[in-house]
């Protein structure tokens, strides 16, 4: 057995590859794959394969000289495979380098034996955490971060892998365990990830599938259960090339293996093409703001309200085995969070979840961290969001004013340094949708962040008679100002940091966490509530 490693063993087995290959270095402290020669270290095994820029195997000697000792390199020569060659480049470290046909192709199925010692896909998902994929142009993180809540409330520990890396829940409570390159991430990086959150006693994960990750395979072995489709809006044609082909990468969902149960959004067209293409095993379930049609089964809402303690609505429920409904309370903002919370319960409802345990945790989620996360208190409800771009920051403030029942207050500004030409597009759209309008600082980087606030200046000459401007430029001042001069039925949007906890000024990182003084303002005086009343306000614009 090579270096006493069980794990490289079972690969080797696996692979057809005599141990006795290996037998001459020692490789028993090898415990993790990667793809990349820059994330490896001593117990890395590289796997070195071509891409669409470059070559893993341009990067050997990288590896080597951060302590990798063993790299498989991908060939397309089946003469080869099982070739060793030892390797010392110019760093001096040396590195055994063994070749591996069509090393591709195997990589899930070498992740898996290394990881759970199975050699076929199927013993080996069966130990390792269920999958719900979600996939769509916008709501993926949202979906995906409420469902694990969900069913980290409901059941196990859960997990969502996608933009905002590796989140763990446990009771509903938020664990980041890594960050991830990629929305989806690679194969390899995949099952390390499901591996590591199977030891820690997680047993459900919910991942964003982009469209690149579905078009680049990066799903391919894996075992998902159900998948949720929340729309489809025009992004990533850089690409994809059309809306056709964006639309069509979206739907390679549906051949992901084992794919059994599979969520759409009855609201949108895009959902039709999803349906012609099941597969006659894959059952299809239906989310709606509206009456969902008596022949479909699935989740829809009625009698929604929005107020500045978040969203309420009647939760209906239509399954071959039950029917229910119940109001539920939640402190998220905008009608797209109802959709979202929709997807997300009907994805669980599918999968065998209670509906009596369901909608007594949605009364304990929370936003996205950063994200419209709602922050109540005596005063003016506060949300903090990361939109920074002209549309960001209008789909925020729409969202908003449905919650608002005295004015909508936006403190915000722009960074430096960055394209100029959306600070007057800002201030256009801020004067268009909100009350009162406070700039301060973003990352002003090098640049005066009193030039910055001039060019945002000139979106907002003629203000209505009922509209106000002023000019802070220390963010957490302008916060607390804004905030005690605030009244019960305000809302104050506080856009473009969300999650991040630096503020970039002169060029230094300085640390500003948002999020942590929104809280202490709002929750010095009262602590704030997961539960929001169902009182009426305006309907959605
Ligand atoms: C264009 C694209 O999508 N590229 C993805 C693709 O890389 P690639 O095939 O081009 O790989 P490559 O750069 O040629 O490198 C080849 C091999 O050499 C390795 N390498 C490369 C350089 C190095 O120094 N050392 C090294 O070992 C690489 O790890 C790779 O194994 O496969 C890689 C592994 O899965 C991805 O990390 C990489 O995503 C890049 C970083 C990226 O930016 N992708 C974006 C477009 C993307 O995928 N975005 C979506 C979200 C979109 C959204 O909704 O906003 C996502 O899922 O992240
Ligand atoms: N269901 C939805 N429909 C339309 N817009 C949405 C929806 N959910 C969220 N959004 C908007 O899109 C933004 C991004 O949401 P989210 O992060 O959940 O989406 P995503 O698909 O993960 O996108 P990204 O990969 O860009 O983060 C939110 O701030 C909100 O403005």
């Amino acid at each position: 057995m090579p270096g006493a490693n069980l794990r490289l063993h079972n690969v080797l087995r696996y692979l057809h590859i005599d141990s006795a290959t290996l037998c001459q270095r020692d490789f028993s402290a090898l415990d993790c794959l990667s793809l990349d020669s820059r994330a490896v270290n001593a117990s890395t095994l590289f796997l070195a394969i071509s891409g669409s820029h470059t070559s893993g195997h341009q990067y050997i000697d990288m590896a080597a000289k951060s302590g990798c000792s063993l790299a498989f390199l991908d060939t397309a020569k089946s003469q080869q495979h099982g070739m060793l060659e030892e390797r010392r480049g110019k760093s001096e470290h040396a590195i055994s380098c063994l070749f591996v046909h069509d090393l591709q192709q195997k990589l899930a199925d070498i992740a898996y034996c290394f990881y759970t010692g199975n050699n076929t896909t199927n013993q080996s998902q069966n130990a390792l955490p269920s999958i719900t994929a979600v996939t769509g142009t916008n709501g993926k993180t949202s979906v995906a971060s409420l469902m694990a809540q969900l069913s980290s409330l409901c059941h196990e520990p859960s997990a969502s892998i996608g933009t905002l890396g590796v989140n763990l829940f446990t009771k509903g409570a938020q664990q980041k365990l890594s960050e991830t390159i990629n929305t989806t991430p690679d194969i390899i990086s995949l099952v390390t990830t499901l591996a590591t959150l199977q030891k820690r006693g997680c047993t459900s994960v919910m991942l964003e599938a982009s469209s690149h990750g579905l078009a680049q395979d990066r799903l391919s072995k894996l075992k998902v259960g159900c998948g949720v489709f929340t729309n489809l809006t025009q992004d990533h044609l850089d690409y994809h090339g059309s809306m056709a082909s964006y639309g069509q990468a979206k739907r390679l969902l549906l051949k992901a293996q084992d794919l059994s149960e599979i969520v759409l959004n009855a609201d949108d067209d895009e959902s039709l093409k999803w349906q012609v293409e099941t597969f006659d095993e894959q059952a299809v379930y239906w989310f709606s703001l509206h009456d969902l049609s008596a022949k479909r089964h699935g989740c829809w809402a009625s009698e929604i309200n929005y107020s500045t303690q978040g969203i309420s609505f009647m939760l209906h429920a239509r399954f071959p085995y039950f029917n229910a409904q119940q109001r539920v309370t939640g402190p998220l903002i905008g009608a797209f969070n109802v959709a979202n919370l929709l997807a997300a319960v009907t994805a669980l409802l599918a999968q065998g979840f209670s509906f009596a345990a369901l909608v007594d945790a949605v009364s304990s989620i929370s936003a996205v961290a950063g994200r419209m996360e709602l922050f109540t208190s005596t005063k003016a409800s506060v949300l903090v969001d990361y939109a920074h771009t002209p549309d960001a920051l209008k789909q925020a403030l729409l969202a908003a004013r449905v919650h608002t029942q005295g004015k909508l207050i936006c403190i915000f500004g722009c960074g430096g340094n960055r394209d100029s030409s959306k600070r007057v597009l800002m201030g256009r759209i801020a004067k268009q949708y909100a009350d009162s309008i406070v700039l301060t600082q973003d990352n002003s980087r090098n640049e005066k962040p009193s030039t910055i606030i001039a060019d945002i200046q000139k979106g907002l000459h003629d203000l209505a008679p009922h509209q106000s401007l002023s000019i802070e430029l220390d963010r957490e001042k302008a916060i607390c100002q804004t905030w005690q001069a605030s009244s019960v039925g305000d809302i104050i949007l506080v856009a473009g940091k969300g999650h991040e906890d630096y503020l970039e000024i002169n060029n230094q990182r300085i640390d500003y966490n948002e999020r942590n003084i929104v809280r202490r303002l709002t929750s010095a005086v009262a602590p704030r509530t997961n539960t929001p009343s169902a009182q009426s306000s305006r309907g959605p614009q």
